[in-house]
C-alpha cells in the first residue's frame, strides 16, 4: 500500500491559485489510475494525501510500481512551470496480523522519510 503525497504543494497552490492546485490533484489521481491495474484502488486520503489500494501484490511489486508512479507524476506537463510538481511515497507491504492502522501507521513513517530524506522519493519502513 502507497501512500502518495506531493511535494511543496502549498507552493503550487501560493503560486499558480487554489483551483489549479485542484486540476494538478486531479491530474495526479488520473496518473495513478492510468498507471494501476483495475482491481486497484486510489483513495483521497484527507487533504492533498492519497492512499493506493494494490490488493495481493507483494512489497516489491508495490515498491517498483509506487516508483513508476513518482517518475510519471515528475515528468507530466501540468501546464505549469517544468518540475514545480513532484510526489512522495511511503509503501508498506501487510504482514500477517496488520490492521488498516499498523498498515498505514507503516507506509506514513515511509512517507516521512521520503519528504525527510529531500521529496520527490520513495521509502518503505519494514
Ligand atoms: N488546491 C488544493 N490544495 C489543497 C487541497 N487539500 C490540501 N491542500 C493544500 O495543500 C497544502 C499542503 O501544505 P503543507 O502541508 O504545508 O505541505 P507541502 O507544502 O506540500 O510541503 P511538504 O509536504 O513538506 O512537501 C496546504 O496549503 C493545503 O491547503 C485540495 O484539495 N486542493
Amino acid at each position: 500500500m502507497p501512500l502518495l503525497l506531493p511535494d511543496h504543494f502549498k507552493r503550487v497552490n501560493d503560486t499558480w491559485g487554489h483551483l489549479k492546485g485542484d486540476q494538478v490533484l486531479r491530474e495526479i489521481a488520473t496518473l495513478c489510475r492510468e498507471t494501476l491495474r483495475h482491481e486497484d484502488v486510489v483513495a483521497r486520503f484527507g487533504g492533498e494525501e492519497m492512499a493506493i489500494l494494490l490488493p495481493l501484490t507483494p512489497l516489491e511489486d508495490g515498491l517498483r510500481l509506487a516508483e513508476r508512479l513518482r517518475q510519471i507524476i515528475a515528468e507530466h506537463d501540468y501546464g505549469i512551470q517544468r518540475g514545480s510538481v513532484t510526489a512522495s511515497l511511503g509503501v508498506a507491504g501487510y504482514i500477517d496480523g496488520d490492521t488498516s492502522d499498523t498498515l498505514i501507521e507503516r507506509a506514513d513513517r515511509g512517507l516521512y522519510a521520503a519528504k525527510h530524506d529531500g521529496r520527490n522519493r520513495v521509502f518503505s519502513i519494514q
